[in-house]
């Protein structure tokens, strides 16, 4: 059976459900196969590429980005969706060579897999949604954001209560705001121009690497939200329309320190908070 088709069986079904770091930091049983049968079919046809997937950084592996060619990949990008049946969950893979921490991937897939939505770019080449090209808007006004996403329950809490989800300030390039629920899609919006920005501080590479490409070579900018070049690594991601975009909302953004994907390398999570099924 094919990856996706698993993860479309498994949606309706009953699941078990692991915590990782905080209620909203969700894996099951799919996140984990998915991202077994992904690496053991890329490492069948190229046997010396490494990976930085999701489930295997949360049970030990390290997050180390090398010269090597280098699959990055998550496996479900949208769990707590998935958990709970609201339909928007993805795939999410990007391929990266010669340590490119701030210049785009080689190529990047994003599959909206309920929908039935296949996003992807290769550099220099366009990004395309099911074949059609695809272009960002150029104009500023919805947001995609996931308030509700961060490791630390504190910034969880402020997130969901609207502190730090959209600042005042930003109401100047903000007039609606969107939350699939999975970051990698968020970002595609952005690329699709349905969405004219999204921005984060907290994600992970793999819920951002893919879907930078596709927002890049829609012609939109991927930045860091300091306003720096974006670094995959860093956790912090400003996708807009344009560059005029990006340096508003770098602008108002209200930092906070978040920990490198690639420090302290080895984050094993396994063991995890507990354990439900829903
Ligand atoms: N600590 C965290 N807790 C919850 N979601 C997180 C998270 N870090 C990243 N995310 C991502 O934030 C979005 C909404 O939860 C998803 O893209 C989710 O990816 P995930 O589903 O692969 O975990
Ligand atoms: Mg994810
Ligand atoms: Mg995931």
């Amino acid at each position: 059976m094919c990856f996706p088709q698993i993860i479309l069986n498994a949606f309706k079904q009953q699941k078990q459900v692991h915590l990782k770091s905080s209620q909203a930091d969700l894996v099951t049983e799919t996140d984990l196969r998915v991202e077994t049968i992904l690496k053991s079919a890329i490492r069948d046809k190229y046997p010396v590429h490494r990976f930085i997937g999701e489930e295997s950084v949360a049970a030990g592996e390290c997050v180390e980005l090398t010269d090597s060619p280098t699959w990055i990949i998550d496996p479900i990008d949208g769990t707590a969706n998935f958990v709970h049946r609201f339909p928007f969950v993805a795939i999410s893979i990007a391929f990266t060579v010669n340590k490119q921490v701030k210049a785009p991937m080689e190529f990047g897939i994003v599959y909206s897999c309920v929908e039935d939505k296949l996003f992807y770019a290769q550099k220099g080449r366009g990004a395309f949604l099911n074949g059609e090209p695809l272009n960002a808007s150029g104009q500023e006004g919805g947001i995609t954001c996931e308030p509700d996403s961060d490791d630390d329950d504190e910034v969880r809490w402020q997130g969901l209560s609207g502190l730090c989800c959209i600042p005042d300030d930003m109401l100047c390039v903000c007039f609606s705001v969107r939350a699939l629920g999975t970051a990698a899609v968020d970002m595609c919006q952005v690329a699709t121009g349905g969405a004219d920005a999204y921005y984060h501080i907290g994600m992970h590479c793999w819920d951002i690497a893919a879907s930078s490409i596709i927002v890049q070579e829609a012609g939109g900018v991927v930045m860091d939200t300091d306003g720096s070049p974006f670094d995959m690594m860093s956790r912090r991601v400003i996708a807009a329309s344009s560059t005029a975009v990006a340096n508003r909302i770098s602008q108002v953004i209200q930092a906070f320190p978040c920990r490198r994907d690639d420090e302290d390398q080895c984050r094993c999570i396994c063991g995890g908070k507990g354990v439900n099924s829903v």
